[in-house]
């Protein structure tokens, strides 16, 4: 099938054995699909398989339930964690900013370009720094300002605002705000975070300052899913490059600022092709 372009993704996790991708991608040539990219890994840590199918349904006759129900004894014999996603449209994001806009602004340049395989559906910021250039871009911004006595409020804001957009992922895009339990346990896996450091290494605010205090030779940028625990959720991508002595914290910030925008939009691509799967604190990514 020449040229053809995948409407379906099937991922899978579950205790590997042997058989289950033969089993896997039987049922979906038996039921019509054609099967454009496929992957497997086996955690040898764990004996856990992680499966992605990238298919056309060649039938045109099923919806992402339909799919699913061709699989239901396979998800009941293995304990599997079965998704089925239609990847006709793009996912829906929603972007949160702080005053920091080169993540920001390299996501909505990239969309705009036709090079970001999501569809950006508004803005939302705890400073007004960004409207301009998010209304420039021709996207709704909301401020929604944030204290310490407000902070459930606003969380209920962005929540609503998520729920508006029939969005799938909030990208923290430099939002400087911590998420509470409540919000994180909301967007469990649904939401990403560039943090401006390699970690584990400098976690928190002020993650530059700290690395050059300790003479560090090498920067970098983390993109990891949002959890209770900062900056510690699974890690999605990573990018770095070399300073040296000679090289001011100031740089450090500038040259950084490449590593945050490198590593972010990777991670969104890769989540938005629902390429990343979790194995607990880690991820796996089918790229
Ligand atoms: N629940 C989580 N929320 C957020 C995470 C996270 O990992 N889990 N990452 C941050 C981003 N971040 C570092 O990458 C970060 C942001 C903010 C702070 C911080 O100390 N903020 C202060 C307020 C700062 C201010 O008002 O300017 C605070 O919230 O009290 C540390 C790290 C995004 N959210």
């Amino acid at each position: 099938m020449k040229n053809a372009k995948a409407n379906y993704i099937l991922t899978i996790t579950c205790p590997d054995v042997a058989g289950l991708v033969a089993e896997v991608s039987s049922l979906l040539a038996k039921n019509g699909a054609f099967i454009l990219e496929a992957n497997h890994h086996n955690e040898l840590t764990s004996g856990r398989a992680f499966l992605r199918f990238a298919f056309v349904d060649q039938t045109e006759g099923h919806s992402a339930d339909g799919w699913r129900a061709h699989y239901q004894p396979l998800i009941a014999r293995y304990q599997a964690d079965l998704k089925i996603y239609d990847i006709s449209q793009p996912m829906k994001v929603m972007i949160a900013v702080s005053k920091f806009g080169h993540c920001l602004q390299d996501l909505i340049h990239r969309w705009k370009a036709g090079i970001l395989p999501v569809e950006i559906c508004g803005v939302v910021s705890n400073h007004e720094d960004m409207r301009s250039f998010v209304e420039w871009a021709g996207l709704p911004f909301h401020h929604l300002p944030i204290t310490k006595d407000t902070k459930p409020q606003q969380e209920q804001q962005i929540r609503d605002l998520f729920k508006s957009y029939d969005a799938e992922l909030l990208i923290l895009a430099r939002y400087m705000q911590i998420l509470s339990a409540e919000m994180c346990q909301d967007f469990d896996g649904k939401a990403i975070n560039i943090h401006h450091s390699f970690l584990p290494s400098f976690k928190g605010a002020r993650p530059y300052s700290q690395a050059h205090a300790k003479g560090v030779k090498i920067i970098g940028a983390t993109a990891h899913y949002v959890t209770t625990n900062l900056d510690e959720g699974p890690i999605i991508e990573q990018a770095v490059e070399r300073v040296d002595h000679s090289v001011s914290v100031e740089e450090f910030v500038t040259i950084g600022r490449e590593t945050e925008t490198v590593a972010l939009t990777r991670a969104v691509r890769w989540h938005g092709e629902r390429r990343v799967l979790l194995d607990g604190p880690r991820t796996v990514i089918f790229k």
